[in-house]
């Protein structure tokens, strides 16, 4: 397989420099996941461009933000960002998948099974799964809001450190929404990474880290 010129001008439009055999096993994902798509609705975004500048970003915010070694759980992963992409792009880490809808859960089976990618999948809630499996980091993008997120983990932070929540521009007015239900009087909450998102608009999107207010592990990031 090589690099689909399509791809690689994506890549560079964005500046976005990947080795070659990362880029190739990022390919390889998309092409088997668009397959897919076909049949079963994964995705909207079914152009190397918007791969690129929409999935593979927020991705490549979230990548350094993990250490070596961590456990992640991608909840409510769809079409497998970012849980598959940060397999990819971190190696180091073990990402495991969960997604509530069956039919999607199986066929992201199918899609890591074809990739070769060592990610385990469940077909369940992302907070039921945390009542018997712990995780380092849950990472999650466009599920749910801050208080959903906050409400389902709650009873469950003994078995998550931290969580990262990639969002857009209306993570304020979650914020606010979150401050008023008082979902938040527990925890910490910290902006880990801003970055452009290119629109017209020039908004920013952030990853927020959460994590409980007597837990002293990340109050040095
Ligand atoms: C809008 S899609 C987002 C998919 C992907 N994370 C992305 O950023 O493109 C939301 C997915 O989360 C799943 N989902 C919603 N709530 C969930 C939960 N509590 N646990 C696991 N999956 C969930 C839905 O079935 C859906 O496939």
């Amino acid at each position: 397989m090589s690099l689909d010129p399509e791809f690689a001008a994506a890549l560079a439009n964005h500046s976005i420099e990947m080795d070659e055999a990362t880029a190739l096993r990022m390919q390889n994902y998309v092409t088997v996941m668009w397959r897919w798509n076909e049949d079963i609705n994964l995705t909207r975004h079914t152009t190397w461009e918007l791969f690129v500048s929409r999935d593979l970003r927020d991705c490549l915010q979230l990548a350094p933000l993990l250490e070596a070694g961590e456990e992640v759980l991608d909840l409510g992963s769809g079409n497998g960002v970012p849980g598959i992409p940060l397999s990819i792009l971190r190696p180091d880490i073990e990402v495991s998948l969960a997604e509530s809808v069956a039919k999607r859960a199986k066929v992201l089976s199918e899609i890591v099974a074809e990739i070769g990618v060592p990610v385990p999948v469940y077909g369940a809630r992302g907070e039921d799964l945390l009542e018997d499996f712990r995780f380092t980091t849950v990472v999650s993008r466009a599920v749910g809001s801050i208080a959903k997120f906050c409400r389902w983990i709650e009873p469950r932070w003994q078995n998550v450190d931290r969580l990262l929540l990639v969002k857009g521009p209306k993570w304020i007015e979650e914020r606010g929404e979150a401050r008023h239900l008082g979902v938040l009087a527990n925890l910490q909450m910290r902006k880990v990474a801003t970055y452009p998102l290119g629109d017209a608009e020039e908004s920013e999107g952030v990853i927020l880290q959460l994590w409980p207010k007597e837990s002293t592990r990340f109050q040095e990031t």
